[in-house]
């Protein structure tokens, strides 16, 4: 059988002399919206900047495309094909939103220019309505949409998106639902850190939980769904 699209494999992290991670495994297949589940604290964000490079692991390795990336810096794993999306939104406040897109635009690992800005602006609709605006301007959830949208146009093979429904009003958290479900069905593959299991129930299609630096628990969401013992544990729901 190929190999999944990414993989980490017994992957441990440290902070200084503090472990963050202990061995971490998980795989995501090319298509699947994975939800990265754990409480806060549990290490979502660390598994995302060890991914990314910002937190190299120190055993174990991250292997996309059959390709190791762990070991180079953060650039180069960007250029391999990782989109990642931080909590804290990131975008160029003194531009427009349309130049914000333009900087982020290059083409994906193998060539490949998917996403184009007329193409974005279709799937964002909201978007498309405030071309000429500053991006400082705009409200904290417009702002999550043009960090996500920004990502996507250096058409990464897998999109990392870290608490994207963090501090947003509930209308603007089913916005951000709406999106990630219509990347999903495009056949982006996404891993979506959330401490929210609610909120991940209706988007993703398998399920990774995090508890003190370890994964504890791999399954489809309808599997999760259903185990009220992990989620009693692990989750608090
Ligand atoms: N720069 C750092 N130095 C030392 N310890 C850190 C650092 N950043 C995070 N930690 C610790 O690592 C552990 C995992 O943190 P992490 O941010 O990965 O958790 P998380 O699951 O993403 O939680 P949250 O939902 O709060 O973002 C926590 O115990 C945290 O205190």
């Amino acid at each position: 059988m190929a190999e999944p699209l990414l993989k980490i494999a017994g992957a441990d992290v440290f902070y200084g002399a503090s472990q963050i991670l202990f061995g971490v495994d998980f795989s995501v297949e090319k298509g699947q919206t994975m939800a990265l589940l754990g409480r806060n604290g549990a290490g979502k964000s660390t598994t995302f900047k060890m991914i990314a490079g910002l937190a190299p692991p120190s055993r174990g390795e991250v292997r996309l495309a059959g390709e190791t990336v762990s070991g180079k810096p953060p650039y180069r794993i960007a250029r391999a094909g990782i989109g990642y999306v931080p909590e804290d939104r990131q975008v160029f406040p003194e531009h427009t939103v349309d130049d914000n897109l333009i900087v982020g635009a290059k083409k994906g690992p193998r060539g490949d220019a998917h996403w184009t800005t007329e193409r974005i602006y279709e799937v964002f609709p909201i978007l498309a309505g405030m071309k000429t605006r500053l991006a400082g301007r705009l409200s904290g959830g417009e702002q999550q949409m043009l960090t996500i949208a920004r990502t996507l146009m250096g058409n990464p093979d897998v999109i990392l998106l870290d608490e994207p429904s963090e501090g947003l009003a509930p209308i603007i958290v089913q916005a951000i639902a709406d999106l990630i479900r219509r990347l999903r069905d495009m056949g982006v593959t996404i891993i979506l850190a959330e401490q929210n299991m609610h909120f991940c129930l209706g988007i993703a299609t398998h399920a990774t939980v995090v508890d003190k630096g370890q994964i504890v628990y791999r399954a489809t969401i309808e599997e999760l769904r259903h185990n009220e013992e992990i989620k009693s544990r692990y989750l608090a729901v």
